[in-house]
């Protein structure tokens, strides 16, 4: 049975006279991984925006977890997990340190916390005892952090912004598959939001493609599975352009 989890109703963001998201509706379904898809300033991120209650819409509405994101800003974030394209740690602490730091800011309590800490550590595929700080990381090591550090509140919702940019083809191949695992054994919804249309064909049920502020199409990834470029050719039908959207 479907169960809604994230649910926009004619959501619109105004900047001055300039309609950065124009009248959207979507609704995606818990345990879904739903892909983002657009150009630049295609009113992605904006969205994104709205719904972790960051910014306030112009008009319309945007609910996660049955939480109204604009009026109730710190219940969502408490349900849903962001990470941005550049996660932000204390360079000058450890990768367990900068956990062990965000469980506190959630108010875990402190002995669950790092057995959780180093369990997250061991899932994502990071030493547990390094005395490495997180400023010595590299991009792909900061990624996995970034998930870890977005998984120690126990999310419903994960929000994953370019997560696979600069890390090496194994290294996406891991994160791919360590997303779905995480859906798969926790019933986690992800919104995956990125230019790579391999990846999102990859790993996404259904996609949005949005462009000049509108949600322009839903499209079923698993109606393309027989399409080697599949979702790139239905993106290349909306937006045109060559094989490379980066
Ligand atoms: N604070 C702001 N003030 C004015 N205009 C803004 C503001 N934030 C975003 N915009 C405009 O709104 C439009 C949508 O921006 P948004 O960042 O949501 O696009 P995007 O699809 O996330 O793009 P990208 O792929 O480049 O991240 C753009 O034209 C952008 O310039």
């Amino acid at each position: 049975m479907s169960e809604p989890i994230i649910e926009l109703h004619e959501l619109t963001k105004k900047y001055g006279k300039f309609t950065a998201v124009d009248h959207i509706n979507l609704s995606v379904q818990k345990g879904e991984i739903f892909g983002i898809l657009g150009p630049n300033g295609a009113g992605k991120s904006t969205t994104i925006l709205m719904m972790l209650g960051l910014t306030d819409p112009t008009s319309g509405t945007v609910q996660v977890c049955g939480i109204n994101s604009t009026r109730n800003p710190i219940q969502v974030r408490e349900k849903v997990g962001y990470l941005p394209e550049d996660v932000g740690f204390y360079d000058d602490m450890t990768g367990i340190e900068n956990l062990l730091y965000t469980a506190r800011l959630n108010r875990i309590p402190e002995a669950n916390a790092r057995t959780k800490a180093e369990e997250l550590l061991e899932r994502v595929g990071l030493p547990v005892d390094t005395q490495k700080k997180a400023g010595k990381y590299s991009r792909g090591m900061r990624q996995r952090l970034g998930l870890a550090d977005v998984l120690i509140k126990q999310p419903e919702v994960i929000i994953l912004d370019e997560p696979t940019s600069g890390i090496d083809p194994a290294g996406v191949q891991e994160f791919m598959d360590l997303i779905r695992q995480l859906r798969e054994e926790n019933g986690l919804t992800v919104l995956f939001s990125s230019h790579h249309l391999d990846q999102v064909q990859q790993i996404c049920d259904r996609v949005g493609l949005f462009g000049g502020g509108k949600l322009l199409a839903e499209v079923n990834v698993n109606e393309l599975q027989n399409e080697e470029h599949g979702l790139e050719n239905m993106y290349n039908r909306y937006f045109g352009g060559g094989k490379s959207h980066e």
